[in-house]
């Protein structure tokens, strides 16, 4: 089954862009996944194609009107009626690696890209839209915010990445960061190899790997930290959590 992407953009020449290289590239030209990247504008009912207007209340910027948007995701809907439809926004709940999954297990996406203020908010109950975000920082446009969730999703389609466990033992499946790789020279500028990865004892070299994984993870990622271990020691059920006064 191809995985199909629509993606509904101001720019729809910003797309294969560097998803048409590599694993990515080679996936698409061999059918794994589909990719209609689709003008908005094309919607617009005016004529001079206005996609945008000033913000309700005043400010500054424009907003994605709602009607135009929504005939865009209608028209995306009729196409692929079982893609769930998302928007990029910073105002959506952070991805992550189990939500990129469930994607790549179904039938496809289509990805709302916004500009300017962003969207109308009516769209997202109005045309059941999810919004999600790439991280906590502000990108000029949800082309970039598109591709990384495209690449994030491809590279886990069946046949897209050369060895089925590289997709499994990364950073973030585990609900961890991965452990530090190392490769030849044995010594680079004086810095060696750890030797336990030389030693060829596989339980050695798997308990050094778990022990650095957990260690990066909660120096570098506390938040992860957190969660891992809160997953892994949860109360009793009915245990009633203690409150900051008790
Ligand atoms: C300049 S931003 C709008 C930011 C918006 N006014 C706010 O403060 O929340 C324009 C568009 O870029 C995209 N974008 C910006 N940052 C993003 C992020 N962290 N994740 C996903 N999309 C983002 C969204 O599509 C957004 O509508």
């Amino acid at each position: 089954m191809t995985f199909a992407a629509t993606v509904l953009t101001l720019y729809p020449e910003m797309f294969p862009g560097p998803l048409g290289l590599s694993l990515a590239g080679r996936a698409l030209s061999e059918g794994v996944w589909s990719l209609d990247s689709v003008q908005i504008r094309d919607f617009a009912t005016d004529k001079h194609r206005s996609v945008d207007d000033t913000p309700a209340g005043g400010g500054a910027g424009m907003v994605l009107k709602p009607d135009v948007l929504a005939t865009a995701i209608d028209h995306a809907r009729a196409r692929q009626p079982d893609a769930p439809v998302l928007a990029m926004s910073p105002r959506g709940a952070p991805l992550t690696q189990s939500r990129i999954r469930a994607l790549a297990d179904g039938p496809g996406v289509t990805i709302l890209c916004g500009r300017f203020e962003g969207f109308d908010e009516r769209i997202f109950e109005g045309r059941d839209v999810e919004p999600v975000s790439i991280g906590d920082y502000i990108l000029s446009g949800g082309e970039v915010g598109a591709l990384v969730l495209l690449d994030a999703c491809i590279r886990l389609l069946p046949g897209v990445m050369g060895a089925a466990s590289s997709g499994v033992e990364e950073s973030f499946e585990s609900g961890l960061l991965e452990y530090p790789h190392y490769t030849r020279p044995v010594d680079w500028e004086g810095r060696t190899i750890p030797e336990v990865l030389r030693s060829g004892d596989h339980a050695k070299i798997a308990a050094w790997r778990k022990q650095q994984a957990e260690t990066d993870t909660r120096l570098r990622r506390p938040d992860l930290w957190e969660r891992h271990e809160g997953a892994r020691v949860k109360p009793p059920s009915g245990a009633r959590r203690r409150t900051r006064d008790e």
